[in-house]
């Protein structure tokens, strides 16, 4: 092929055409299933064609006869010649109308680049004209003379197909050369844009890297640590089937020497039994090693998976949904355990019987096998382009049933949200859409693989039909038999290529977990011999990375000191629980820094300081454990140092009165204990612990009065000794609160003590009017009460407080 270079530079290989066009990040690429390539598709199978038919056409001396005494009536030396002239200039020709036409796409005003295109267009059709005029001529000729000339000398079957051949190709190249026009200006619409950063890294729109993508060579380095087993399994699959193809032979010589005598026969059927038994242990070791394999790839595919998905940023599950990266776990590892093991090795055992059946063939008759093999290139190029459809629609199918398994989950999850709203038949419909589209999808696929099947079978078959009409010899039969054997081989391998490109398919969003980076480490940074529980916040502005135009902190700055107790309040929604997630370091803030112990955050280790730091959420989140396993979650703790615990935070007296005491099974989300009993687990999972900082949002849930005494005093015990910044929703919090820090539209409103605050008529005032008028224990609310109702509530305030 043609590869050119120059201002506007493109370079030409078989599979894609690039350009680098003025600016130097960026490039186009073109897709292979093109007008170019079809047309030279074309042409291959033409030039091929003709030169078997000419070949096969008689034996070597009316062969070299018909070179020697030519005969524009007689001979068809001069069509073969031209196929072959043909499949060297129309590549040519073809490649250089590419680059003439794309440097005119890009430079639509510079002139020669028009006048080069279409002197090459010009050029492409008036050469297939010449062709086509030929053969039409000679075709037209011959068949005058076959039917008035008595005294013309009929040429053989294959040279008349020649003609026939010549003449019905030099059509379709014409064709195509006329839409030569039309063809190369699609290369604008069809050629893809990429782009690059500065380290040379192919960005998405966004500008964000794209990973490289799933395929083939990926797919066998995850099954690398199966080699050992799988060569063993394959060579095994090798032996098992050696003695399936060996055991009739013996079982015909076992009647035979059964006539001779009996020594020989109990030798030939001791030999048949050890065939039979090597049989047996081959069997037996592929069928366990490649399960093996299977499995033990998928489960270490899963592992990998899990620890992946675990190791993102919490901003990443704002946008994925629990249900999709289970089933991403569970059905698409599984897709992939057959084809990198079980299938590779049926792909090695067909290729290699392809291999053997083929040389028998070729010893049978060369010419034959070579007009039998015809159909491979056109059953090869079919079968890659069916690969790939089998790609794109089995990443669909695995989409599909991801969503379908992310509704199954959610439902199934809030079963009592579903049951209370009476949500099961909206479910059930949500849950058969997606169910349908994946069937839809499904129904493509199994039309694909029916069509593949009978499109590649006519193929074959016809070749066959076309030998047997050569005679009906014993050769011939052979040959059909074996090439009967081949169809099967052949389409064994094509069906293992395919599923490997199926297993691609669904492959492509593991890969894309695989690849992806998280935002914000997990892992490694700076770890001190002790951490100070003092927190910095700089200017700090954020804005959630799943709703980028809602600006949630607009230079937040404030300092809470070692064993300070500071006090969040301010209206729902201003960014109270971002500034307590920012402080985990769930979210890295865009401007601004917050410091931990004097340290910026991003430096230290975030294992190692999130250890140092618990928190109790207004609801907690329990796991479908036992209570002590609950209380343990965060550490290696004995039974004492769980119960300790348990009494620091009121819980003791609950769990000891369950008939299983700290055996208690929790139930899924703690499903099976009541509200204020969650809160007194989670705040003594916080306090075994022993954090240097707690962060603490107070619960807003109605308790009941001896729940939420209960609830109160542990929160109060485990305050006590420790830097703790708290969202507070009780008077009696903020109260004791060495600062209280008023929150209001990402901006910290007010800052200063309960008392300094209450005296200026500002949004803290009017949030504990507010509590007052509702006469709930909240500290949450609309502050734009009115200055009448303020005023009215100043006294009150002043002898409530
Ligand atoms: N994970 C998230 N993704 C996108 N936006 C979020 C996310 N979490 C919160 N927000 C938005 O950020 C803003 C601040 O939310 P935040 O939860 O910090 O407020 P809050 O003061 O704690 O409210 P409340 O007192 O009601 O809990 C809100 O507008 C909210 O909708």
């Amino acid at each position: 092929m043609c590869r050119g270079s120059g201002d506007g530079r493109l370079g030409i290989d078989d599979s894609s055409t690039e350009t680098v066009v003025n600016q130097e990040k960026q490039r186009f690429t073109l897709p292979s299933f093109r007008y170019t390539n079809i047309v030279l598709g074309i042409i291959f199978i033409d030039g091929l064609v003709s030169v078997i038919l000419w070949l096969t056409g008689g034996t070597s001396e009316y062969f070299v006869d018909n070179i020697v005494h030519f005969h524009l009536r007689e001979s068809v030396f001069d069509l073969a010649l031209i196929a072959a002239i043909k499949v060297t200039l129309f590549p040519c020709l073809l490649a250089l109308l590419e680059t003439a036409s794309y440097r005119q796409i890009d430079n639509p005003y510079v002139d020669k680049f028009q006048t080069r295109a279409r002197v090459l267009h010009i050029s492409l059709i008036l050469s297939s004209v010449v062709f086509l005029a030929y053969s039409t001529t000679k075709g037209g000729l011959i068949l005058y003379s076959i039917l008035n000339e008595n005294d013309y000398v009929k040429m053989h079957t294959e040279y008349n197909a020649l003609v026939i051949w010549a003449v019905c190709f030099s059509i379709l190249e014409f064709l195509s050369a006329l839409a030569s026009y039309s063809g190369m200006r699609k290369l604008k619409i069809i050629r893809i844009l990429h782009k690059y950063n500065d380290k040379g890294e192919e960005i998405d729109e966004k500008g964000e890297p794209i990973k490289q993508g799933a395929n083939i060579k990926r797919l066998f380095k995850l099954a690398k640590p199966e080699a050992g087993i799988l060569m063993v399994a394959t060579f095994c699959l090798f032996i098992s089937s050696g003695c399936q193809m060996v055991s009739p032979l013996f079982f015909g010589k076992v009647v035979d020497s059964a006539m001779k005598s009996l020594d020989e026969l109990s030798n030939t059927v001791l030999i048949l039994v050890g065939i039979y038994i090597l049989n047996a242990i081959s069997a037996f070791l592929r069928g366990w090693l490649f399960t093996l394999s299977g499995h033990r790839f998928v489960a270490r595919l899963r592992k990998h998976m899990f620890s992946t998905i675990l190791k993102q940023e919490v901003a990443f599950f704002d946008t994925s949904r629990t249900g999709e990266l289970c089933n991403r776990l569970s059905s698409d590892t599984q897709v992939l355990q057959n084809t990198v093991t079980v299938n590779i090795s049926m792909l090695a055992r067909y290729t290699l019987d392809m291999i053997g059946c083929l040389s028998f063939m070729f010893y049978l008759n060369p010419a034959l096998t070579g007009v039998l093999l015809s159909v491979i290139p056109v059953v090869s190029l079919g079968a890659v382009q069916y690969g790939k459809f089998l790609k794109k629609l089995s990443k669909d199918f695995q989409d599909h049933l991801a969503d379908g398994g992310t509704q199954a989950e959610e439902c199934i999850s809030s079963i009592r949200t579903v049951r209370s709203f009476t949500g099961e038949e909206k479910a059930t419909s949500a849950y058969s859409v997606e169910i349908d589209k994946s069937y839809a999808t499904g129904k493509k696929l199994a039309f694909a693989y029916g069509a593949f099947q009978g499109i590649i079978g006519l193929l074959v078959y016809g070749a066959i039909a076309l030998a047997l009409w050569y005679g009906g010899k014993l050769v011939h039969m052979l040959l059909s038999l074996s090439f009967q054997a081949l169809y099967l081989y052949c389409l064994v391998s094509f069906q293992c290529i395919a599923l490997v490109f199926q297993a691609v398919g669904a492959s492509v969003r593991l890969f894309e977990i695989f690849d992806r980076i998280p935002k914000v480490p997990n892992e490694n940074g700076v770890m001190l011999a002790s951490l100070e529980g003092r927190v910095n916040f700089k200017d700090v502005h954020f804005t959630y990375p799943s709703r980028p135009d809602n600006v949630v902190l607009k230079g937040v700055t404030f300092n809470v000191n070692p064993g300070q107790m500071v006090a969040l309040v301010g209206p729902s929604g201003g960014g109270k629980s971002t500034i307590v997630n920012m402080i985990e370091r769930f979210y890295d803030p865009d401007d601004g820094m917050i410091t931990l112990g004097g340290m910026d955050l991003k430096t230290l280790d975030p294992q190692w300081f999130r250890r140092r730091i618990a928190m109790v959420s207004q609801e907690p989140t329990l796991f479908a454990c036992s209570i002590k396993d609950n209380i343990a979650y965060g550490k290696n703790a004995t039974i004492e140092e769980v119960m300790e615990a348990a009494k620091q935070a009121n819980a003791h007296e609950f769990i000891s009165s369950f008939e299983e005491g700290y055996d208690t099974m929790v139930g899924e989300r703690g499903v099976r204990l009541s509200g204020g009993q969650k809160q007194r687990v989670a705040i003594a999972r916080a306090l075994i612990m022993d954090p240097v900082i707690l962060l603490l949002d107070e619960a807003t849930s109605a308790l009941d009065a001896e729940s939420e005494h209960l609830v109160q005093e542990a929160v109060d015990r485990a305050m006590s000794g420790r830097t703790v910044l708290v969202i507070a929703h009780r008077l009696s919090t903020v109260r004791n609160a060495s600062q209280v820090i008023v929150i209001d539209k990402g901006c910290i409103a007010e800052k200063g003590t309960h008392d300094e605050l209450i005296s200026k008529d500002g949004v803290y005032k009017r949030l504990v009017l507010r509590q007052l008028t509702a006469g709930a224990p909240l500290l949450h609310g609309d502050p734009s009460l009115t200055e009448q109702n303020s005023i009215n509530y100043d006294t009150q305030i002043n002898d409530k407080l």
